[in-house]
């Protein structure tokens, strides 16, 4: 007998293990690992949707096997290294292995249910839910019944007097169309034009395109037959007269513009000696992990590009990571321009229907190059040559949500199998992949120039505590505007940012630049609203807010913040004439949005872009001559270890956006704080002295990349249950691990009620732990067991955000 080992569409640590159910004899032919299936599943019987994970001769099970009832895909939608990918992931970011099976497929596949009740039994007369029985959708449940309905049905169902069901709807269907193939030839539809009555107009419409189809007569080829005026109905009497054969064919939704097809420029010898390192590592199978460390606009992409074309040279597939595909339809159109017609791109902004297609095109061979956002890093292809990750420093590559993976982790492990390299570009790296390449664990490929005789932009930190400023506009200094002035004079355009990371969240002194911070931390304080105090997330030191600056004792002391509105308006009212293009959450909120807006200032339909984070990535506008970033300070007063980091790359990838052409590009940097490293050598955008120094920093701190780190949080709906149990925790906890292992915490999360729950935490800092893991994953089993009802762990592995 066959036996299913089935993993059950329910994430719950119960439920996480295969359970057996015997494969009824017609299904064994169906029955193989990565089909979906529905098996009756707990008392109920219910059925459920889950995944065939193993097809085994005889059970361990002493009960009797239930059979699979149904079998819901003709191929399996998990191949075996998915399937094997899945069991790491979720051993390596503890998360149930349902979670990360769904995750690796796109929505379209993740079934509906649809709860229907049926009567056993009369209801009783004025019952409430012969109201559900009369609509047209009869016996619906629907997903947000009132609660005394739903009492009724429970009560009902455990009296015998009702049944409930399940039944999948699937969302999206293969979208199929029409097509045909002659079955005669030229002559012979000639001679049919011939002998057909006068007054058959329909049949003399169709004959007229057959025989104008010449070229496809005898050819194998299906088409479309689109004729103006021609019913389908005669299409169908053709079929049946033998004169066609039609077929159906799945037709795809292309969510593709047209791009105009581009040839591979000629390499400098800086992305030639680049090139050669990674395609010869290509040629001979090794699972190399590049760190391509290039200057903003230094041509990494035209490396990627001539990589991946290596790669489909040799018959293999190419995977492209990019952070966020809304934000850089540029680089989408130069992968597509290049590769015309081989390119599926998967990201969040295509509709259920439009991902499913382009999962199916990959799945089936017929896209050989994939370009998508974070969880395209389980695109389904084969063979693959090549995976590049861009901007790796990027955090949006980390998923939140379980399985908390990262992008990085699952492409590296990906390689493994494939045998193949791993590009990890960026001008600005994360410090974590830095150091793995000063370890020689990645290979450094550097670029440290523009192509030809394009110069790096000039960079002038303007200090805001001594400049100009306009009257009435303190975020403005004149210097500042008088370049924007310029450009307009001389028709070049700027892009303006305004950085809102840490917006009000912390407190700065307006005279001397003074940021408040922990006394126990190299960490910022964050400024509580509702408790009018300053805390520090780390440690959990607190503080009243002062009513002076510690250091100068001035009273000008303010929570920072701006917004993009306020901006515009000013620099609107001091350039009138300046045609001004804001891209925000509110600008961007349509779909499309982005896309919109960044082809708009392309076009030259405005001066300035001015926004958020979102103008320092990707764009590359030939005329784009200046750089102003408003204001510097606000990222680097986050309570976080990497605030340094990420304000750093975020002036070094802002100011690489000036000056990519033949036009030289100057950058301007408001700030409060021009003494500060990041700021500094962000404006000389020298990457490597700011890893040095912040590599030092990390050492005494003792942070990533020297430590690793792991955070466990919980939450609850009553506080004091919460603070509670996240000690017993620690308390639990601390015994098993060694000496050198410190736990900082536990603290209440920065924002400790969301939904009315309430979130706290402990951070572990370790170097080597080897009963870490496993105390952990006893800890995920007791959070599960009845006296642990009301509370939910999370255990997150190298989290990106600490708050
Ligand atoms: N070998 C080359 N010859 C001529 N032009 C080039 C060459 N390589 C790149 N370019 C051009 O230089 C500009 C910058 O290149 P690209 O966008 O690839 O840089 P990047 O390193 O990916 O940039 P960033 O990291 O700043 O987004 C582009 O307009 C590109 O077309
Ligand atoms: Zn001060
Ligand atoms: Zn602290």
């Amino acid at each position: 007998m066959a036996v299913a080992q089935v993993i059950i569409d329910i994430p719950a640590q119960q439920t996480n293990r295969p359970f057996d159910y015997e494969v009824p004899e017609n299904l064994t032919a169906l029955a193989v690992p990565g089909v979906r299936v529905l098996v009756p599943f707990g008392r109920s019987g219910h059925l459920r949707q889950g995944f065939i994970w193993r097809v085994v001769d005889k059970s361990d099970f002493a009960g009797q096997l239930k059979p699979v009832a149904r079998i819901l895909d003709l191929d399996p939608v998990l191949n075996q290294e998915m399937l094997a990918l899945a069991k790491w992931l979720a051993q390596d970011t503890f998360s149930f292995l349902i979670s990360c099976l769904q995750t690796m497929l796109p929505s379209a596949l993740r079934a509906n249910y649809q709860r229907r009740f049926h009567l056993l039994a009369p209801l009783a007369a004025n019952d409430p839910l012969q109201a559900l029985l009369d609509r047209e959708d009869s016996g619906l449940i629907p997903d947000n019944i009132a609660a005394d309905l739903l009492a009724e049905i429970k009560r009902l169902e455990q009296k015998g007097q009702l049944t409930i069901d399940y039944q999948i709807s699937q969302k999206t269907k293969i979208k199929q169309e029409k097509v045909f193939k002659t079955s005669l030839t030229s002559d012979q539809y000639q001679g049919l034009r011939q002998s057909v009555r006068a007054n058959a107009k329909q049949q003399l419409l169709l004959l007229d395109f057959l025989i104008a189809q010449a070229p496809f007569v005898g050819n194998s080829a299906t088409w479309l037959v689109k004729v103006p005026g021609l019913k389908a109905a005669t299409l169908s009497q053709a079929v049946k007269k033998g004169w066609l054969a039609a077929e159906e064919k799945e037709v795809y939704r292309q969510p593709l513009t047209e791009v105009t097809a581009t040839t591979p420029k000629k390499l400098t010898s800086e992305q030639q000696a680049a090139f050669t390192t990674i395609i010869k590592s290509m040629d001979q199978a090794e699972h190399t992990t590049f760190l391509l460390e290039g200057v903003t606009g230094s041509g990494k992409t035209e490396v990627y590009l001539d990589a991946m074309q290596h790669a489909l040279a040799a018959g293999q597939t190419a995977l492209m990571l990019v952070p966020e595909i809304s934000l850089t339809p540029q680089m989408v159109e130069r992968v597509q321009g290049r590769f015309p017609g081989q390119v599926a791109v998967l990201h969040s902004g295509l509709s259920v229907g439009e991902r499913y297609d382009e999962w199916r095109r990959i799945e089936r061979g017929e896209a050989q190059v994939v370009v998508g956002a974070r969880s395209a890093a389980f695109a389904p292809l084969k063979k693959i040559g090549i995976m590049i990750l861009d901007e790796e420093h990027e955090s949006s590559y980390k998923q939140e949500d379980m399985p908390r993976y990262h992008a990085r982790d699952v492409l590296l492990k990906r390689a493994e199998t494939y045998h193949c390299p791993v590009i990890l570009g960026s001008a600005t790296p994360s410090l974590e992949s830095r150091a793995r390449a000063q370890k020689g664990r990645y290979q450094l490929l550097r670029l440290t120039k523009r192509p030809n005789t394009i110069q790096m932009p000039q960079v002038n930190v303007i200090d805001m505590r001594q400049a100009d400023k306009i009257a009435g506009k303190s975020d403005l200094s004149k210097q500042l505007v008088d370049q924007l002035n310029l450009r307009l004079e001389r028709h070049e355009q700027s892009v303006l940012l305004l950085n809102r990371r840490g917006y009000a969240n912390f407190v700065l002194c307006r005279d001397c630049g003074h940021v408040i911070k922990c006394p126990n931390c190299d960490i910022s304080l964050t400024l509580h609203r509702d408790t009018n105090s300053l805390k520090c997330h780390y440690c959990g030191h607190q503080e009243a807010i002062p009513s002076a600056c510690p250091q100068c004792h001035s009273q000008n002391i303010r929570s920072y913040g701006s917004g993009t509105q306020k901006v515009e308006q000013e620099i609107q009212e001091l350039l009138p004439t300046a045609r001004i293009l804001r891209m925000d959450v509110d600008t961007t909120a349509r779909k499309g949005g982005h896309e919109r807006i960044i082809k708009q200032f392309g076009a030259h339909q405005a001066d300035i872009l001015l926004g958020t984070q979102m103008v320092a990535k990707g764009l590359d506008f030939p005329d784009v001559t200046l750089v102003g970033v408003i204001n510097a300070d606000t990222s680097l007063s986050l309570p976080d270890f990497r605030a340094s980091e990420r304000t750093f790359q975020l002036l070094t990838q802002v100011s690489g956006r000036a000056g990519r052409a033949d036009k030289q590009g100057e950058v301007f940097i408001q700030t409060y704080n021009p003494e500060n490293y990041a700021i500094q050598l962000a404006s000389a955008q020298n990457y490597e002295a700011f890893y040095q120094k912040e590599m030092g920093i990390r050492h005494q701190g003792g942070y990533p990349p020297y430590y690793y780190t792991i955070l466990i949080s919980v939450n609850h709906r009553q506080e004091d249950q919460a603070v509670q149990k996240i000690y017993q925790i620690q308390n639990w906890l601390q015994p098993q691990l060694s000496e050198a292992a410190v736990v900082l915490g536990p603290t209440a999360r920065m924002i400790t009620r969301i939904n009315n729950q309430y979130y706290y935490q402990l951070i572990i800092k370790y170097k080597s732990e080897p009963r870490l893991l496993k105390a952990l994953q006893t800890l995920i089993m007791k959070m599960q067991s009845k006296t642990n009802r009301g509370f939910q762990l999370r255990v997150d592995r190298e989290p990106m955000q600490f708050m």
